[in-house]
């Protein structure tokens, strides 16, 4: 196995006849420096059109139903740590729809070669940066919504708001500021039209992507730690509840059930997949591996990746779900006045009130 910078010298210095021996485990020892990887083609019909197809279909609905969760959102006042969490994802959500585009083309051929740079220097960066606000803005919204479980009465103070405010600008910040180096370090010209990103990479550049990938493993097994361990705590809360109460109707139980885990089943199937498949992707990127095995890798990646781009397709169902002043907005914008009419008080007393019992589909 190669080191990152073993990789890169290997790429970089004249091609001559090498000397590969295969060892166990599908990954080649160099005994001469070459650009393996260049040879080692990812084209197939799945990557350009299978692919090109399912993001084109996330692209279409994901823009409709983000856009319409915008307009939804702005017109809801941010007087809840809750509010600002969603209105960060739904904000993540329309930046990442709007990169698709960039993959479609890209991915399909039909766009220009310079666009493929495009994609590894900006759209596919940003891309992730949005996906890992989004990730850490759930891991907060379940520490929010456990509180509001055992604490149902407390509101958000105005100076807690701006804490919560300031923090999510500083989550913004600092994730960019880790994705910036990546468009940056991009910047290394390629003759070949078959190159992949990381060919476009310096060596300080490649190493730093690899750095920011194991940063963001962290990142997100933190947050499922944080997400899982949130909601085992508001289950076990919604159910002595529901023993208290002792209720008899099993329907609105499950109801109960399925909002309750929401995030989770949300969580767990856009973005598990996607690490698990990324740790050997990336040691791909940077290590030589047999052409077959790095093809196998990429494909992984390519497929959990889509995953977790259906995120931003998912979200806008944790919003309808999970917040009711959401709810009542939108029947509002969409003119279903009696739908919009909140069971108790206004929209914004009944989603205070949602909050007060542990029943509600609002944790
Ligand atoms: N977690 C991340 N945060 C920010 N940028 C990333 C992250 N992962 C990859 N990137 C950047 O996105 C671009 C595409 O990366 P990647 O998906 O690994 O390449 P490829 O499309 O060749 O498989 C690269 O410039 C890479 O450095």
């Amino acid at each position: 196995m190669l080191s990152t910078a073993t990789k890169h010298s290997a790429e970089e210095s004249e091609v001559e006849p090498m000397e590969v021996t295969e060892s166990p485990g599908d990954i080649y020892n160099i005994s001469n420096s070459t650009q393996l990887s260049i040879n080692c083609s990812r084209d197939s019909a799945v990557s350009r059109v299978v692919f090109p197809v399912l993001y084109t279909v996330l692209f279409i609905l994901g823009l409709f139903l983000n856009s319409l969760a915008v307009w939804v959102f702005f017109q809801i006042p941010s007087k809840s740590n809750f509010i600002v969490y969603l209105k960060n994802i739904v904000v993540a959500d329309v930046i990442m729809t709007l990169t698709f585009p960039f993959k479609i083309l890209r991915d399909s051929k039909l766009g220009p070669s310079y666009l493929k740079v495009f994609v590894c220097q900006v759209s596919s960066v940003v891309f992730y940066f949005t996906m890992y606000i989004s990730i850490i803005f759930f891991g907060l919204i379940s520490i929010d919504r456990y509180q509001k479980t055992i604490n149902p009465f407390d509101r958000a103070k105005p100076l807690n708001l701006v804490g919560v405010k300031l923090l999510s600008g500083a989550i913004w910040l600092v994730m960019f500021s880790i994705s910036l180096p990546n468009m940056i370090l991009t910047k290394k010209r390629h003759e070949s039209r078959s190159f992949k990103c990381a060919d476009l990479k310096t060596e300080f550049g490649l190493t730093w992507h690899e750095v920011v990938n194991y940063t963001c493993q962290i990142i997100f097994w933190g947050n499922l730690t944080i997400v899982t361990f949130c909601y085992i705590l508001i289950a076990k809360e919604l159910y002595k509840s529901y023993a208290r109460t002792r209720s008899s109707n099993q329907k609105g139980r499950m109801t109960m059930k399925v909002n309750v885990f929401l995030v989770l089943v949300v969580f767990f199937i856009c973005f598990v997949p996607f690490h698990f498949a990324r740790v050997p992707y990336t040691m791909s990127q940077t290590t030589l591996f047999r052409c077959s095995l790095e093809t196998a890798l990429f494909h992984l990646k390519e497929t959990t990746l889509w995953l977790s781009s259906l995120n931003s397709l998912l979200d806008p169902l944790i919003y309808f779900f999970l917040c009711s002043s959401f709810r009542a907005s939108l029947f509002k914008t969409l003119n279903l006045s009696t739908l919009s009419r909140p069971s108790v008080g206004t929209a914004e007393q009944r989603h205070d009130t949602e909050n007060t019992h542990l029943g509600d589909s609002n944790v």
